[in-house]
């Protein structure tokens, strides 16, 4: 039990790769809260594929006990928060749990799209704020710019931020000494009063079942206590209490201002709503704390095995999964085409590939994933609204009044010569432009876009189109009605439900040429003619052909090497594993998904 004046709780806010992760593990490093020999790069990115693509995805906690200058020893609760845009709702609802933050501005690239929205979520949250400039070890480092900038731009006090090198170590104790100094104590807290705690996270844990990671506000959290969720009514008996250092560490009790795990034999991460108030049976707080707002999934596709025999591993798997994850959703889904599988919903497009890696890389299950949607509102002439998750559902237009598609404000940070490039690609998305102003060489646009238009491969346009020099990041603003209409492909003349797809009615001629041209590169040539079309309606709008091609793979063997021939046909074989079936006609999985990357 550590008194509330020695306890600092604070999260490090950071636009993506500008090195949160890095300062996290000196922090924990020079504090010796891991053995040199445990530490490894990147230690609260748990999962492989945090480590393999370097984002972070779940928020994570992290005790550190430091001893400042002024000879007292502090105990730092650090929660780390995700960094990319699919993942906001998780950065405001661990800021909740915490009054400070540490804002890390990469000093050779300056403020970013999601250092903004990130710093500002700090300051909804009420959070002292410490700017910290890293890489300064790179000879592009500007700190006194960037300085300047964090003032202009954020408008926040910048002359004593800190400057440090995550990398080579330097700076790490001014920031240790900064967070003692410069963030404040947890407000309040009574250690007699009933315990009021703050469930900030939930995550599942193969052996222990689901651990809770929570705040104690009032009161305190001890082994044995019988606890109840105020907000969902569960009640349960606390098995253990701990902290993580980062190891799970068994602690006697949680007092106010600590942050720990509880394990209480949880079922499902479902029964925990993050934001929720946990409190004792016996002496309940008369008083919850307000919830957060629940995290909506915003955009769908279809998940199909390949092989329709691995259709109970894959239930077996999203199963557990979504046990892990409860940002995402999950319902069977049956299509002519591809047989059974699941119609998913997402936080985002990271997200999605995040759940589809994991499936056929933990799983060891090659999936088709359709078209990514969005959810249409589709109101019909008797004054009805359905929502409409997979445009292979949409009805029959006759019937329709109007369809309504939900919109972003997005806001992009870019270096002025690449400006030209980005309104031309948020105009063509549909985007209708709110604001552009200037921060020094840097402009900042902020669109109205279509969702829709986004979720494919805006990112990676906006990107390339710009160097890798801009910055992205989005809300949500509400549903707008537009012309659109369903755009069917069909391939040798049957319709593959996997590949309609909602377009808007000017750019329906443009989209369907892409569409067919790009399925004509994607699908390998049959032994027959192949007419590719897109249709609205019953009305073709494009067509290819693909033409004849007898393949054999095994001719330029000579006949005479009979291993290399079998080696062949096996490699022959391997690859068709994972193409699908459509009447006469095999499509490769990746068609699914390359077939709707526009070109602008
Ligand atoms: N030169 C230099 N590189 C650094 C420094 N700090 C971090 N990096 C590198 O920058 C990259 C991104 O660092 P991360 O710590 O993964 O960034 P992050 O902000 O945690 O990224 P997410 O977790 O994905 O949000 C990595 O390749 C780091 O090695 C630094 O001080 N100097």
């Amino acid at each position: 039990m550590t008194e509330l004046k020695y306890i600092r709780n604070f999260s490090i806010v950071a636009h993506i790769d500008h090195g949160k992760s890095t300062l996290a593990d000196r922090l924990i490093q020079l504090t010796g809260t891991v053995a040199e020999r445990d530490m490894k790069d990147q230690l609260l990115d748990a999962m492989d594929i945090e480590r393999e693509r370097g984002i972070t995805i779940k928020a994570n906690t992290v005790r550190i006990e430091y001893p400042a200058k002024d000879g007292h020893t502090y105990v730092l609760n650090l929660i780390d928060t995700p960094g990319h845009v699919d993942f906001a709702y998780e950065v405001s609802r661990s800021m909740k749990a915490v009054e400070g933050s540490l804002l890390v501005v990469d000093a050779s690239q300056g403020v970013e799209a999601q250092t903004l929205a990130n710093v500002y979520t700090a300051i909804e949250a009420d959070h002292e704020i410490v700017p910290v400039l890293n890489k300064v070890d790179l000879p592009a480092a500007e700190p006194d710019r960037v300085r300047e900038q964090i003032e202009d731009v954020i408008g926040i006090e910048a002359h004593d931020a800190v400057e440090i090198s995550a990398k080579t170590g330097v700076g790490i104790p001014d920031v240790l000494e900064a967070i003692v100094t410069r963030l404040p104590p947890p407000h309040g807290g009574d250690r007699d009063k009933p315990l009021k705690a703050m469930l900030v996270d939930s995550k599942y844990d193969q052996y222990l079942g689901v651990i809770c990671i929570v705040r104690i506000i009032d009161g305190v959290l001890k082994k044995g206590d019988r606890i109840r969720m105020m907000k969902t009514g569960g009640t349960y008996d606390v098995d253990d209490v701990g902290i993580y250092r980062p190891a799970m560490t068994a602690v006697k009790e949680l007092g106010p201002g600590e942050i720990g795990y509880l394990n209480a034999s949880i079922k499902q991460v479902s029964d925990t709503r993050v934001g929720d108030t946990i409190t004792t049976e016996k002496h309940p707080t008369p008083e919850a704390l307000p919830g957060f707002k629940p995290s909506v999934p915003v955009v769908f596709c279809g998940l199909f095995p390949v092989d329709t025999n691995d259709f109970d591993d894959m239930r077996d798997a999203i199963e557990k999964l979504a046990l892990n994850d409860a940002s995402f959703t999950y319902e069977m889904e049956t299509s002519a085409a591809l047989g059974f599988g699941f119609r998913c919903g997402f936080l985002g497009l990271l997200h999605l590939e995040v759940i589809r890696d994991r499936l056929e890389r933990e799983y060891d299950i090659d999936l088709i994933t359709t078209a990514p949607s969005v959810i249409y509102h589709i109101y019909t002439r008797d004054g009805q609204m359905t929502e409409l998750h997979n445009p292979a559902d949409f009805p029959d237009p006759g019937t329709i009044d109007r369809v309504e598609e939900p919109r972003i404000k997005a806001t992009v940070l870019v270096p002025d010569e690449y400006l030209g490039d980005v309104l031309k690609l948020c105009q063509d998305r549909r985007g209708i432009q709110l604001d552009l102003t200037y921060a020094g060489t840097r402009a900042m646009v902020v669109y109205d876009l279509p969702l829709n238009e986004v979720v494919f491969d805006f990112y990676d346009r906006l990107k390339s189109v710009t160097k890798g020099y801009a910055s992205f990041d989005y809300q949500m603003i509400g549903y707008r009605a537009d012309k659109l209409v369903k755009m069917q492909i069909l391939v040798n003349d049957e319709p593959v439900d996997a590949l309609s797809m909602m377009v808007h009615q000017d750019r329906v001629e443009g989209r369907g040429r892409a569409m067919c041209e790009k399925l004509k590169e994607l699908i390998p040539r049959h032994m027959f003619k192949i007419p590719i079309q897109a249709a609205i309606g019953g009305r073709v709008i494009a067509r290819e052909t693909l033409s004849a091609m007898r393949k054999d793979v095994t001719a330029k063997c000579y006949g005479g090497d009979a291993t290399r021939k079998k080696k062949l046909l096996e490699k022959q074989k391997a690859g068709k594993k994972k193409m699908r079936q459509f009447g006469k006609v095999e499509i490769p999985q990746e068609a699914f998904i390359n077939a709707l990357k526009m070109d602008s």
